[in-house]
């Protein structure tokens, strides 16, 4: 093996190693976080009155993105909250700025889902 196909191999492992690291960031949220299963749980429902109205292409790739948006800010939310609770257990005003906005970044996704699935449902209903 020359040294271009050591690092290549080097890279495999790297690549590999930090794919491992993100899908234990999945499941751990997925495990511990209950706002996380509320979040899926509240996909599922989406993706089954998707499947129900038939929705177009377009409109699935807006609830898809609107899905997967929200279980994003989730996810970070949650890094935020535990970066803040290992920097400090006191209470400290500048802590709770970083978890309030961190949440209100979630709030802003889910709103924002809300009125896409509205735009998208609402008339297939009425
Ligand atoms: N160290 C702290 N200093 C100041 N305020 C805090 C601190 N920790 C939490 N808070 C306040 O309490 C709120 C709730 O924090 P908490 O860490 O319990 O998150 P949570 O929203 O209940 O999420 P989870 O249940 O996933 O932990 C925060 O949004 C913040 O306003």
């Amino acid at each position: 093996m020359d040294s271009k196909d050591k690092i290549k191999v080097k890279s495999n492992r790297r690549f590999r190693k930090s794919f491992t690291h993100a899908v234990t960031g999945v499941k751990t949220a997925i495990l511990e976080e209950r706002h996380m299963r509320v979040h899926i749980a509240a996909g599922m429902i989406v993706i089954m009155c998707g499947v129900f109205f038939r929705v177009t292409k377009i409109e699935w790739l807006f609830l898809i993105f609107s899905i997967f948006n929200v279980l994003t800010f989730e996810m970070i939310n949650t890094a935020i909250e535990r970066a803040v609770d290992v920097a400090t257990e006191d209470f400290h005003p500048y802590a709770k700025k970083a978890k309030d906005v961190a949440a209100g970044a979630v709030l802003l996704a889910s709103i924002c889902s809300a009125i896409i699935g509205l735009l998208i449902f609402v008339p297939k209903i009425f």
